[in-house]
């Protein structure tokens, strides 16, 4: 039988109703009694390492989340994450990067209901997370009802519903209906089975360093240039999301000129889009060309989150920008396709 953990952080599905509204509040062991039939399927164990809504998650506790997998590294045959929704795409892709040579799976959930209400999404949640974690297949995942997802592509869309969750720019790698897990075909005809089969380099291992001077900016019409000039001197980082599939305005307000002297000032500027799907390309327009003959850094189909977690992680291990941008334009873990 093989060895899950389950690690509880808090979110909703921990949460009970106090005076002053739902709060993180239940331990693991409560958690575990919620999901009897599990005993049949694997040997289960829980620890709480935080008890956190998890609006207040940050790198420093997704290093504990890390620490607590690498403790357990070897005991284990899977992990699963209790966590809240709100920022579960950022932990699952932050985790992603700070996990190196993971072997095993690492399972995220969470829900939308806690888990002692009446219509609770969390018991199958939690339920179905499990049994992905006793899959073997390595990685971080994200299963979210009835559906699991590459950790570096999950993305909250819904602030109520159960399926809150979309797997934005690669397949979902499987679905699960009454406990029974059947892989996405399209996944193997693909070859994105093959991405997430990246052969291990060494042995398994955790660097948790990131760096939080970065700033995340959505570009509008009619947007000035004054925070440029804030941005260049108090942020080593800025992720701006254009328009489509790469504009960013240069005329009247350039901002273009803008970004040349950001990344002149040595700052690393990552362009991604506001669109959820398909990601950017700069060859396309001439506002883009523009743009694309400044040492810019391309996200891609990347997630907005996974660029995040991703320059977090680059910002804190690379000094100059051609290798920060080698580091962010090489797919990581299918983090990318193109
Ligand atoms: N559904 C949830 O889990 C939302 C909650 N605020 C959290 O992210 O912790």
């Amino acid at each position: 039988m093989k060895k899950i953990l389950l690690i509880a952080t808090g979110g909703t599905i921990a949460s009970s109703e106090s005076s002053e509204g739902l709060t993180p509040s239940i331990d693991v062991k409560t958690l575990l009694t919620y999901i009897p039939e599990i005993e049949s399927i694997c040997h289960l164990e829980g620890i709480s390492v935080m008890r956190v809504d998890s609006t207040n998650m940050n790198p420093k506790l997704m290093a504990r989340i890390a620490e607590t997998i690498a403790q357990n590294y070897d005991a284990y045959d899977g992990f699963v994450i209790a966590h809240g929704t709100d920022t579960m795409a950022y932990s699952a892709a932050g985790i992603t990067y700070m996990l190196k040579n993971l072997a095993k799976p690492v399972v995220f959930t969470g829900s939308q209901i806690p888990i002692e209400a009446l219509y609770t999404d969390a018991k199958k949640n939690l339920s179905d997370a499990i049994r992905f974690a006793c899959e073997g297949i390595r990685g971080v995942y994200v299963a979210f009802d009835g559906i699991v997802i590459n950790g570096t592509h999950a993305m909250k869309i819904k602030t109520r519903s159960s399926d809150a969750f979309k797997s934005i720019n690669f397949p979902v790698i499987a679905e699960i209906k009454l406990g029974k897990i059947t892989y996405n075909q399209l996944l193997t005809y693909s070859g994105h089975l093959d991405k997430l089969s990246e052969e291990i380099t060494g042995d398994f291992a955790i660097d948790t360093k990131v760096c939080r001077d970065i700033f995340v900016l959505k570009i509008f019409p009619g947007i000035g240039t004054e925070l440029f000039d804030f941005i260049r001197t108090q942020y080593k980082g800025v992720i701006i999301e254009s328009f489509g599939i790469g504009g960013i305005p240069n005329v009247d307000e350039d901002i273009v000129s803008k970004i040349h002297e950001l990344i002149e000032a040595g700052v690393a500027v990552v362009i991604t889009t506001q669109c959820i799907y398909e990601g950017i390309d700069l060859s396309i327009y001439e506002v883009g060309q523009t743009l694309g003959r400044q040492k810019v850094i391309v996200a891609a189909d990347m997630t907005t989150e996974a660029v995040v977690m991703k320059l977090m992680w680059a910002l804190a291990h690379y000094e100059q920008i051609d290798d920060i941008k080698r580091y962010m334009e090489t797919p990581y873990f299918a983090d990318r396709s193109y």
